[in-house]
């Protein structure tokens, strides 16, 4: 399989992905970028010697289209690049909701589609990216994405079925962990300590944590116990955690993203 790429719709993940294809050591000849906004298409071609192509033009000539559109613009997309798609061009979606039948329904028959949810830690190499195959995708297709995705970080194959709980929980997840380092960090300066350093505090907390949680190989209850002093500090701010109902409150707020990304399989918002 030939190795040209096009993104389509380079916004947020759509760059941190290509960026981490040319960190990878992917040729920028090799890739083409697709913008709504020519000045967007141009600030990507200085950034990182990509050409900007048209969608239709990013059909006809790349053998991997990754589409990187929000929900919601994935129908006027493909209704744009529709007739212009060979039936043996591997067709990637990275959109939240969309299920692989939307783009089966919409391309030539037999195309072959993979549905990825990748994170925004692609920006550092450290996305978690879960990868499902379409009906037309083979083992070979299946690998090419994984070889792509794999250059911003880890790879998982899940069945389609799973990948709504799995943008709930990888896709959305960064974003938990920013809020708790915002609230964490504000419950620093009650605390009286200055804004910056309450937020070295916790950001390099939250490292090490991260940090021990994959790589020592204990579960996560006995990394905590071991925090957890009798009579101590910590068990009083596990008391409030549970008082508040915040493990409850996560589980419904993963839930409740779980859900809109159901709602988002229709493609209309
Ligand atoms: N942000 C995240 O953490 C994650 C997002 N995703 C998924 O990735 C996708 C993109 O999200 P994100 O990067 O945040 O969104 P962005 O809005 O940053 O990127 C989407 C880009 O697509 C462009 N665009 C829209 N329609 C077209 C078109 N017809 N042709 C060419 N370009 C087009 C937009 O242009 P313009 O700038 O002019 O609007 C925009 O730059 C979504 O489907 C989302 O579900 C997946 C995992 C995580
Ligand atoms: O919020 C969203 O819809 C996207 C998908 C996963 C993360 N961000």
């Amino acid at each position: 399989m030939s190795q040209k790429v096009a993104v389509l719709g380079t916004g947020k993940i759509g760059e941190a992905l290509l960026s981490g294809m040319i960190r990878s050591g992917w040729p920028a000849a090799d890739l083409m970028v697709t913008t709504r906004r020519p000045e967007r298409a141009e600030e990507l071609r200085a950034r990182y010697g990509v050409t900007p192509v048209t969608n239709p033009e990013a059909a006809k000539t790349a053998d991997t289209l990754i589409l990187t559109v929000k929900p919601q613009d994935m129908g006027t997309l493909l209704d744009e690049l529709a007739p212009h798609v060979p039936a043996d061009r591997l067709v990637i979606s990275g959109a939240a909701g969309i299920p692989l039948s939307f783009f089966e329904e919409r391309l030539a028959p037999g195309t072959p589609v993979v549905r990825v949810m990748t994170n925004t830690p692609a920006l550092v190499d450290q996305a978690m990216s879960v990868i499902s195959a379409g009906t037309h995708a083979t083992a070979e297709h299946l690998a090419h994405a994984e070889e792509i995705f794999g250059a911003v970080g880890k790879t998982l194959r899940v069945p389609e079925a799973q990948q709504d709980a799995c943008t709930a929980l990888s896709g959305s997840g960064p974003a938990y962990f920013f809020y708790l380092v915002e609230a964490m960090t504000d419950a620093g300066i009650l605390l009286g300590l200055p804004r910056d350093k309450a937020h070295d505090l916790i950001v390099q907390s939250a490292v090490g944590a991260a940090v021990m949680l994959r790589d020592s190989g204990e579960h996560p209850v006995k990394l905590r116990e071991n925090v957890t002093s009798p009579a101590g500090t910590t068990i009083n701010a596990i008391r409030e955690l549970e008082k508040h109902g915040v493990r409850a409150a996560l589980i419904a707020a993963l839930e409740a993203a779980r859900d809109r990304s159901r709602e988002l399989a229709s493609g209309t918002g």
